[in-house]
């Protein structure tokens, strides 16, 4: 039931209509405005934040939806009520399909490279959101989507999807910081092998290796999310917080120490003839592979 304002662009909800019977009390507001990518819901009666991606056809993420996301992540950061954040998709199928390749094909260099910064941005704040952060994936999550699902405290996964870093099959090499977070999540091993493979992995796969965490049907993807969010709102959120800063700190502060640099590394890297041609390549083969 929402009984919340629905705000636009960047203004949260101030005012929360509240009817005296106790089923009334949960105020949920809608704190993105309508034809938004984006659908951010709080319940400050749970203190839990939805944040559902909503983008068409498959959720990729350009310039204008990371600068959303990157306002979303701080509105819920800022929002005291806030103590979890559960990523979705609004998108039947599809979680997010990473990147949108035709950022990188072809691209004006001061937007790619503004694009890159957005995107270094986005995933700092996710990695170090102080809130519990859950993904629940309700939908096929390729490389930047398998990225914002790893920088989650927690997957949650539906069965027969796919999820990894799939990017050296572009033809294109992952970021040490997007091989830092596979490597944190899953070891080693199957970090070295998942990146130079480009694996995609089958919803029962990534279980086995450790890339998700648990596997529920689609229909109880959300709520499943909900329930495990409680486990965490039990351990006191201080203890809690500063156990995630200290293992995370170290991948964090290697991006912020290169942000420049690294910006650099991925202008010329993308902009040389033979990745655009194999990117030219890839986004013919996805447009075609419908026909
Ligand atoms: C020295 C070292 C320096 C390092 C420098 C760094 C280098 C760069 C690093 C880049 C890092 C990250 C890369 C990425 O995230 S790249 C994106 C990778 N994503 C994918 O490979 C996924 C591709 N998409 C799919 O597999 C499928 O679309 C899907 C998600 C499984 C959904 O399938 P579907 O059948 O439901 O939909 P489909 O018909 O395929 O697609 C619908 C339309 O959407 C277009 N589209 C799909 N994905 C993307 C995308 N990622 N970007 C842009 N557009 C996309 C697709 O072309 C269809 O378009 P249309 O309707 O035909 O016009």
């Amino acid at each position: 039931m929402r009984i919340g304002i629905v705000t636009s662009g960047l203004g949260i909800a101030r005012q929360c209509l509240r009817k005296n019977t106790s089923v009334y009390r949960t105020c949920r507001r809608q704190v993105t405005g309508s034809g938004s990518p984006l659908d951010l819901n709080v319940d400050s009666k749970t203190g839990i934040a939805v944040l559902s991606m909503n983008k068409p056809p498959v959720n990729s993420l350009n310039l204008e939806f990371l600068t959303e996301l990157n306002i979303a992540l701080e509105k819920v950061e800022n929002d005291k009520q806030c103590k979890g954040l559960i990523i979705t998709s609004s998108i039947p199928k599809i979680f997010s399909a990473g990147l949108d390749i035709t950022e990188m094909y072809q691209p004006d260099i001061d937007r790619l490279e503004e694009f890159w910064r957005t995107l270094q941005d986005m995933w700092i704040k996710l990695y170090g959101m102080n809130c519990v952060t859950i993904a629940a994936i309700n939908g096929h999550s390729p490389a930047g989507g398998c990225l914002m699902s790893m920088s989650c405290d927690y997957r949650i996964m539906a069965p027969n999807y796919t999820i990894g870093l799939n990017e050296t099959q572009l033809g294109i090499v992952a970021p040490f910081w997007f091989a830092d977070v596979m490597l944190n999540t899953v070891g080693f091993r199957q970090t070295e092998m998942a990146l130079q493979l480009g694996t995609l992995f089958k919803t029962e796969e990534a279980l086995n290796i450790g890339l998700i965490d648990k596997v529920v049907p689609q229909e109880e993807v959300l709520s499943a999310a909900q329930q495990e969010m409680q486990r965490w709102f039990k351990i006191p959120g201080f203890a809690r917080q500063l156990s995630k800063t200290e293992l995370r700190r170290p991948t964090i502060e290697k991006l912020l120490k290169k942000k420049e640099e690294d910006i650099g590394y991925f202008r010329d890297y993308i902009t040389k003839d033979a990745i655009q041609k194999s990117l030219g390549m890839y986004l013919e083969s996805l447009k075609n592979r419908r026909k």
